[in-house]
């Protein structure tokens, strides 16, 4: 189980604005391997931090064990001032995994008025229900389709209400697992936009992993993973800075060779 060492809200670290995720030695054992080894980072609020690397390098895990929803994870994990799993951030993070998940036979309406009436319950809410409902269906760009069955959209609108989804209630916190894949280039900008506005506007901090390096630019700063390790910790321009690197997969590419490099001078001198 997660061994926490969690401090009360509003203190962790003692900065003026205490970071919305931090992790120390956080490590994931699945089966016989080891998905993350000894984790240490914080993600700031308010800002987009881009989760980078090649499939398989433990992106997903990392988000379910800040969703609080990855069994068997050991180390120091806090979100929004509270360990990872606490029933009290069920309200405070939206989580969206990779496959979408929405009801087939219902209507991106009706999907979104089911999860709005689990997250805030009772017939003294119905108004503010309807105004959320038609707020998230609006920001992904659904009111065309807001009374079409789920399951006969396709399958980036499907992701889309997923997003819907995580974003009912503004959650304070944004955990989204490759939300652009499969999204032709304008969905994908303009999910960008929406992205970058929840941070400006309404100081959400948002999450977002990819294995697509364009979208590295996008982002205020990036955690750069590789084999269940973070290779890196930066902001995108600090990246290609410290490399000498044009583009941030340039970069990318840079700190794995480093990083082999590294590895094998030790391998030799160890044996
Ligand atoms: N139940 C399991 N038992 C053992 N290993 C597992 C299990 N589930 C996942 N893994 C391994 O854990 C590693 C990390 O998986 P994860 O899904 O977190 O990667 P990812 O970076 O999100 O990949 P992708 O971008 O392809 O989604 C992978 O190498 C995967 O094979």
């Amino acid at each position: 189980m997660m061994n926490y060492a969690s401090r009360p809200s509003g203190t962790a670290g003692g900065d003026a604005t205490p970071p919305a995720v931090r992790a120390q030695d956080l490590t994931v054992v699945r089966g016989p391997r080891t998905v993350l080894n000894g984790l240490g980072f914080t993600v700031p609020r308010g800002r987009i931090t881009g989760l980078l690397g090649p499939s398989g390098c433990g992106k997903s895990t990392l988000m379910r064990a800040i969703a609080g929803t990855q069994a068997k994870a050991t180390g120091t994990l806090d979100v929004l001032g509270r360990p990872a799993g606490h029933p009290a951030l069920r309200t405070r993070i939206g989580y969206v995994t990779q496959a979408p998940s929405v009801f087939d036979d219902l209507t991106v309406r009706q999907n979104l008025d089911y999860f709005a009436a689990i997250l805030a319950p009772g017939r003294a809410e119905a108004a503010h229900r309807r105004e959320d409902v038609t707020r998230v269906v609006a920001e992904v760009d659904l009111t065309a389709h807001a009374d079409a069955l789920a399951g006969n959209l396709s399958g980036g609108q499907r992701s889309r209400v997923s997003l819907a989804v995580a974003l009912l209630g503004a959650p304070e916190l944004l955990v989204l697992d490759e939300p652009t894949v499969g999204l032709d280039p304008v969905l994908r900008r303009d999910l960008w936009t929406l992205f970058h506005s929840l941070a400006a506007d309404r100081g959400t901090t948002l999450l977002v992993s990819s294995h697509v390096m364009d979208e590295a630019e996008r982002c205020h700063r990036l955690l750069l993973m590789r084999e269940g390790r973070i290779l890196a910790d930066d902001t995108p321009d600090a990246l290609r800075t410290r490399t000498g690197r044009e583009t941030v997969e340039e970069a990318f590419l840079h700190l794995v060779d480093e990083a082999g490099t590294a590895a094998r001078t030790k391998e030799t001198t160890t044996s």
